[in-house]
């Protein structure tokens, strides 16, 4: 595994945090299949089934775990973050978040899912540390042009529960740039009502750093 790594460093010279290279790897089922899996997990979290269909659930899942294990690659030959034409790049990790520049922001809709979950109706809050860690990592790096950045701080205010499985509003920006340190912060907002603020540190990576 070291050794992958560090054929993969040799590879990307500028470091592990490169921006995706695009590809179409995976054809045109790929965001079927990251859709459908996101379905699943979404059933897994909700189930309530006798246990012969869990068992049959199970065997058809190990079913299609022994169909792609022959296929497992590294980070920079899998399709997953790279499918640019696929919601969320095609990754199965984020919170599905769209978002667009407007101006000097980031703006767009973020929706959690059953499988992010934690209880009683809300959001895991860990979950919204994912969000806006991929929020604020895009506002960082389409606001400055510069995409080599690694997350050096996250902090979170939950200010009110996060519901699940509705569309909700985020906006992000850059609030100051210092040296290769970029500041920036954002908020969660279903309607009128702020849910969820973070701001964060994001630092330049200078060349080789991974
Ligand atoms: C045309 C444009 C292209 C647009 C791009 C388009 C698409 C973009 C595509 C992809 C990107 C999109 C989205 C990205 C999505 C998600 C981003 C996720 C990012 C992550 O999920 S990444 C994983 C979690 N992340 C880590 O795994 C970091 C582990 N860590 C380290 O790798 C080091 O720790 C590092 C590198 C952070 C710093 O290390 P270092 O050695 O380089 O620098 P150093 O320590 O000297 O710090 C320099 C200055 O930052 C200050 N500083 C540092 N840390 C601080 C802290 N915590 N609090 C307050 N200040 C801090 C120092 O005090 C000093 O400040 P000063 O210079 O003023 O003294």
């Amino acid at each position: 595994m070291r050794d992958a790594h560090n054929g993969a460093m040799a590879r990307h010279p500028g470091g592990g945090f490169n921006p995706p290279e695009p590809t179409r790897k995976g054809g045109p089922d790929y965001g079927r299949l990251v859709a459908a899996v996101r379905t699943l997990q979404d059933h897994v979290r909700s189930v309530d089934a006798p246990d012969g269909v869990i068992t049959r659930a199970a065997d058809l899942i190990d079913g299609v775990n022994t169909l792609l294990a022959p296929y497992a690659a590294d980070e920079w030959a899998s399709p997953s973050g790279r499918r640019t034409d696929l919601p969320n790049r095609g990754n199965l990790l984020t919170v599905p978040l769209t978002t667009s520049r407007a101006g000097d922001r980031i703006t767009g809709t973020a929706r959690f899912a059953r499988y992010h979950l934690g209880r009683n109706g809300a959001a895991h809050g860990g979950t919204l540390g994912l969000l806006f860690d991929s929020l604020l990592g895009q506002t960082a790096a389409i606001l400055t042009g510069s995409p080599y950045q690694r997350t050096a701080f996250l902090h979170i205010d939950y200010r009110a529960i996060v519901p699940i499985g509705k569309d909700l509003q985020v906006d992000a920006g850059v609030d100051e740039i210092d040296g290769r340190k970029v500041f920036v912060s954002g908020r969660l907002c279903d309607g009128d009502t702020v849910l969820t603020e973070a701001h964060a540190l994001f630092v330049r990576l200078k060349p080789g750093q991974p």
